[in-house]
Parts: C-alpha cells; sequence; structure tokens
C-alpha cells in the first residue's frame, strides 16, 4: 500500500513524516568563506556504484545529531580539518537536496580552520576546482550537478 494514495487523499507533509528522507550533509569546502575562489571535490572510493565519482564531503547524520554537529564530525573524520560553517546552500527541500534514493542531503559553505584537507575515510583524490564551468571539470555524482549549479550561482 505505501506508496499509494487513496482516492481524495491528499499526499502532504504527515507522507513525508511517514517515509522520512534518510539525512545526509556536505561541504562545498572553500578556500576562503569571504571572496572564495576555490571549491573542494572529493573522489569516492565505495561502494562500487559510486566508486570513482566526484561529491561534497560529508555523510550520514547521526541519530541526536544536529546536521551541523555531524557535518563538521564528518569534515575531520574524511578530511582531517577542523571546518568553520558558512551560509547554507538551500535546496528545494526541507532536507536540502534529493539524492538517488529516499535521501537528501543539506549543504553548507565551509572553510577549513585549522589543517589541511587531505584524503583519509572514503577518498582517494581531492581536487580544489574553480568557481566557475570548470567546477564541472570532474565526473560528480548526477544528483551533485543541480548543488554545483547552485553553489556557482551563489558565490559572492
Ligand atoms: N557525502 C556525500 N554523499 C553524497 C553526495 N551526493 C550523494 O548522492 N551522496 C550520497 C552517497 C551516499 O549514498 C550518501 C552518503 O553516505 P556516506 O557513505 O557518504 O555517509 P557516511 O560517511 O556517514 O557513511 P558510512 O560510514 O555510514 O557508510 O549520500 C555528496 O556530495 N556527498
Amino acid at each position: 500500500m505505501s506508496g499509494e494514495t487513496r482516492a481524495g487523499s491528499v499526499v502532504g507533509p504527515g507522507a513525508a513524516a511517514e517515509r522520512p528522507l534518510k539525512q545526509i550533509v556536505g561541504a562545498a569546502l572553500v578556500d576562503r568563506l569571504q571572496a572564495p575562489t576555490r571549491v573542494l571535490a572529493a573522489r569516492r572510493t565505495r561502494p562500487a556504484a559510486l566508486a570513482g565519482l566526484w561529491e561534497f564531503a560529508g555523510g550520514k547524520v547521526d541519530p541526536g545529531e544536529t546536521c551541523e554537529a555531524a557535518l563538521l564530525r564528518e569534515l575531520h573524520e574524511e578530511l582531517g580539518v577542523t571546518a568553520r560553517l558558512g551560509r547554507e546552500i538551500t535546496g528545494p527541500l526541507e532536507q536540502g537536496w534529493p539524492l538517488a534514493g529516499p535521501a537528501a542531503m543539506r549543504v553548507w559553505f565551509a572553510e577549513a580552520a585549522s589543517g589541511e584537507a587531505l584524503p583519509r575515510e572514503d577518498h582517494d583524490l581531492l581536487r580544489w576546482l574553480p568557481l566557475d564551468r570548470g567546477a564541472l571539470a570532474v565526473e560528480w555524482i548526477p544528483a551533485d550537478l543541480p548543488i554545483v549549479e547552485a553553489l556557482l550561482a551563489r558565490v559572492p
């Protein structure tokens, strides 16, 4: 029955609450929040379906964790940096940007407050991309492309 709409019923926020999207968070890590010129892309190593594709560093929000805390944790685990978050790059959903499957990602601008970003977990390569059409030079996870476009449109 799930996914079907009874005659006369309205699919509203309640439906979303019954089938919440898995919350993912990601960072558009830039060289500096004030007047950014480059953004960091990370190449995934797993799972096989995503290996070799590029993404924003980040990951799943743990139960009881805020999105912002999860993102700072993920950036430390994955890149070894202590980050500072800037503005959110808001998406079309309350939970951010739709991803493949029942998941959505909220994305923030971020900069490293300390540490140099290096691939530690989940990635084998990092690349600093220019904040122009050159940001599309790598093969992003397809769901990330609208986010990259929004990022380029929202660069100060
Ligand atoms: N981190 C990240 N995940 C993304 C992006 N785009 C996208 O579709 N995803 C998907 C890939 C995964 O299915 C999911 C994130 O899961 P993940 O595997 O990175 O999360 P995690 O680090 O907490 O993983 P795990 O240790 O629990 O396996 O979101 C993106 O730009 N960044």
